[in-house]
């Protein structure tokens, strides 16, 4: 792990995603009634797709930002693509009837880019450590600061020595 502060690992396996971003959907539902998603690519997708389901939304934007160009290390933010003005100026403007959807927010540097997009939007992630946990209406679970989730599209298997190796062989 390149970054020491964040030591801890949290791995997500694609069962425990689904449940997680079913569950961030259920805490959704009754909050509002929202005309358009805008996920933040890319680790927006996953949750945005399992979201967009579970409400029946289908109105789907995307707002393109890197910032991990090196895994744990943050660089600077780049917005590769900005929001549709259509989507931003729905119910009046400002992101009203929107919710913005991301996998996690850390730093809260990209929430805070995309709230000033979007400054009358709703902004749910799936994660949220305590730093940028300000800036999200709604999450699902916190983890601390220093941990690093690893979600299932970035992992693959592989063989786990045994705690006590002298059992091996
Ligand atoms: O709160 P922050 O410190 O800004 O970090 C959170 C952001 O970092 C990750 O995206 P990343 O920029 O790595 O790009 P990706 O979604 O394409 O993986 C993650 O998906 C969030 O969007
Ligand atoms: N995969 C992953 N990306 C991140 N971007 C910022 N923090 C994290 C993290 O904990 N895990
Ligand atoms: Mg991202």
């Amino acid at each position: 792990m390149e970054n020491p502060e964040q030591n801890k690992a949290f791995p997500v396996s694609w069962d425990q995603f689904h449940r997680d971003a079913r569950a961030l959907a259920w805490r959704l539902s009754g909050q509002g009634e929202w005309q358009a998603i805008v996920c933040i690519t890319r680790g927006g997708l996953v949750p945005a797709a399992i979201v967009a389901r579970e409400l029946g939304i289908r109105m789907i934007e995307t707002v393109c930002i890197a910032s991990y160009h090196d895994y744990e290390n943050q660089g600077s933010l780049h917005v590769i693509k900005p929001i549709d003005p259509k989507v931003v100026g729905l119910e009046g403007g400002d992101g009203n009837g929107v919710l913005v959807i991301d996998d996690l927010v850390d730093t809260g540097k990209t929430a805070r880019v995309v709230r000033e997009m979007l400054p009358k939007a709703h902004f749910a992630t799936v994660y949220a450590k305590p730093m940028g946990r300000p800036l999200v209406d709604t999450f699902v679970t916190e983890v601390s600061q220093d941990t690093w989730i690893y979600f299932p599209w970035d992992m693959g298997w592989q063989f786990q020595p045994p705690l006590n190796k002298n059992t091996a062989g």
